[in-house]
């Protein structure tokens, strides 16, 4: 049964949309693309009714539901910003990390532990703590370039390197280094790999470190949840049943215990009496034991040993596979785009000079306005990976969606990639036609322009820039990173690291071409909606000089 009003595909008995799900599933790596699928035909309000739905006998049995699908840009904005105490992060949402990260900030309502949590650990994405973390984020996409100069050397014609790993190692490293103050050295392994196998093969690497491993069980438990019929059931289950997951959550939690047990045995040798403020601290655990005594010194409630192990899972896991996976889409777009690659390069050794030198520093990294073409590389690159297909919300009342009632309870998805990949000027007259039915803050008007319709899909930075060539960050919709209250925790902290990232490989490689059987498009959405496949050709400008001229 779906929920009155609203409008919805013609429903299978029992089922409902089910079999749609599962077809997208299987044609497009993920049922999130039922959702696009009928926001497309339905309109900006629609719903994709799961097993028995809205019904009565749902409500005994509890097989589904219906799920509002919100698909207009300005409304999801509006929502997320605006409209945040009747759409709380979605049930389903908790229910999928509350396994792995109970109190942590994925898995916690909006209440007042969450925001605790959150003012905790808010320092870490200051501008002056990431800009003492910067040197970190650069050892560690300097042993990525390393390791691929060294590979590239090996390259035989038309070879390749499978640099899924490689990426993903790296990004491990980042956040290791920026939380414990200690790289996994993941991508060292395999450059000393490398080094001491002078005749293996470009993409030759040692098997994958045990941390990573696990860390890769946790996510693909969750991702293997999503759209799961009784979320509520999940982490019940999951701890029960899944002995992989369980050998992985106790090797990690083994791991976090000792490193925070280390920093705390060292903190508390050096004696209190110098030790930096917590907004100075060196990485994230230092900057909670400060934090703690700090709390502790004005009577105020400091975070548990849970607490804090589930935070540290938090940054472990939500910071490595989003970034890894928008920087696999990244090198895959680019090797398909040689004149994006050239200008790009071309930005980079004109504006900031130094970088043939030296990598940069945080200021000019972040420089928008210095580095335009950048900004827009990344934006449109972020537009076009759909690294996070969609965010969910659960209406915590009664209330009304662009004319539509939503019934307390509701789950809402809003399908942020969707709608920056698709909506276009060619709805504007629709999207125009709503001004009535808007909530109150979204009629206060739209924050965003347009896409021109006959280049909504193509990959095209262009999109982003002026005509007098500065950088246009609301240029047309752009959600990667949701938005409000609840929108990513690390957005400043994923936006350093690619820049660093984009920078640091256009100014040492050109990607070239690559053959058509390795150059394929196929998704698999877990957590994340990670290319299958991620293999590049680095060449060295120089070389490309030699061969090129
Ligand atoms: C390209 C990289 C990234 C993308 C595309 C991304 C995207 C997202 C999205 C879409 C959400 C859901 C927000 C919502 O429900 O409205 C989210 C939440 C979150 N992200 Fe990210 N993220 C990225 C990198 C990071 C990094 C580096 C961290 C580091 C700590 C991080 C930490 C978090 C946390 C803690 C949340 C939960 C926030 C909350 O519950 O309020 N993310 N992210």
């Amino acid at each position: 049964k779906p929920l009155p009003h609203i409008p919805h595909n013609k429903l299978q008995w029992f089922v409902g949309d089910i079999p749609l799900l599962a077809r997208m599933a299987k044609e497009k790596g993920s049922t999130s693309y039922a959702f696009d699928d009928t926001a497309a035909r339905l309109g900006p309000v629609s719903q994709v009714v799961v097993g028995l739905g809205d019904s009565w006998a749902n409500k005994i049995l509890g097989f589904g539901q219906a799920i509002v699908v919100l698909s207009d840009s300005q409304e999801i904005h509006d929502v997320l910003v605006n409209r945040a105490d009747e759409f709380d992060r979605s049930k389903m949402i908790s229910a999928l990390f509350a396994s792995t990260l109970p109190q942590g900030m994925l898995a916690l309502p909006t209440k007042e532990q969450f925001k605790h949590h959150k003012r905790y650990l808010g320092i870490t994405m200051s501008n002056p703590y990431l800009a003492r973390m910067t040197p970190r984020i650069v050892d560690s996409m300097q042993e990525l370039i390393d390791l691929w100069a060294t590979s590239a050397k090996r390259l035989e014609n038309n070879g390749v390197i499978n640099a899924l790993d490689d990426i993903r190692l790296a990004t491990i490293d980042v956040i290791a280094s920026i939380t414990f103050g200690q790289s996994f050295y993941g991508v060292k392994a395999s450059q000393e790999h490398l080094d001491a196998n002078p005749s293996a093969g470009a993409s030759s690497r040692p098997e994958i470190p045990q941390m990573a491993a696990d860390l890769e069980t946790l996510l693909d438990t969750i991702g293997d949840g999503v759209m799961f019929p009784f979320p509520s059931l999940l982490p019940w289950l999951t701890r029960t049943f899944n002995r992989k997951w369980l050998k992985a959550i106790t090797k990690t939690h083994a791991n976090l215990r000792r490193r925070l047990y280390t920093a705390q045995a060292d903190y508390a040798l050096e004696g209190n009496s110098e030790r930096p403020a917590a907004h100075k601290a060196d990485n994230v655990l230092e900057m909670i034991l400060e934090r703690e005594r700090e709390d502790k010194e004005k009577g105020l409630q400091a975070l548990s040993e849970a607490e804090v192990i589930d935070e540290l899972m938090t940054f472990a896991l939500g910071g490595s596979e989003t970034t890894a996976t928008t920087m696999q889409w990244s090198v895959k777009i680019l090797a398909n785009h040689p004149a994006v690659q050239r200008k790009l390069r071309a930005e980079l050794l004109a504006k900031l000079p130094s970088i043939a030198v030296r990598p940069p520093t945080y200021s000019e990294i972040s420089d928008e306005v210095n580095l335009p073409y950048l900004s827009a590389v990344l934006y449109e690159i972020l537009r076009c990976s759909r690294t996070a297909s969609a965010v969910a919300r659960d209406a915590t009342r009664d209330t009304v969606l662009l004319g539509y009632p939503i019934p307390k309870g509701t789950q809402m998805i809003l399908p942020i990639g969707m709608v920056q990949q698709m909506e276009s000027d060619e709805s504007k007259d629709a999207t125009d036609g709503l001004a009535s039915v808007r909530s109150p803050s979204s009629q206060r008007g739209r924050k965003t322009g347009y896409w021109a319709a006959d280049k909504v899909l193509l990959f095209d930075p262009e999109r982003w820039l002026r005509e007098d060539g500065s950088f246009n960050a609301t240029a047309g919709p752009w959600l990667p990173f949701s938005a409000g209250f609840r929108g990513c925790f690390g957005q400043k902290l994923a936006l350093i690291e690619l820049r660093m990232f984009l920078s640091m490989v256009q100014v040492n490689f050109f990607l070239d071409a690559l053959p058509e059987e390795f150059n394929t498009w196929t998704a698999r959405e877990t957590v994340t909606n990670h290319p299958v496949q991620c293999y590049i050709r680095p060449i060295l400008w120089d070389n490309m000089e030699k061969i090129f001229g």
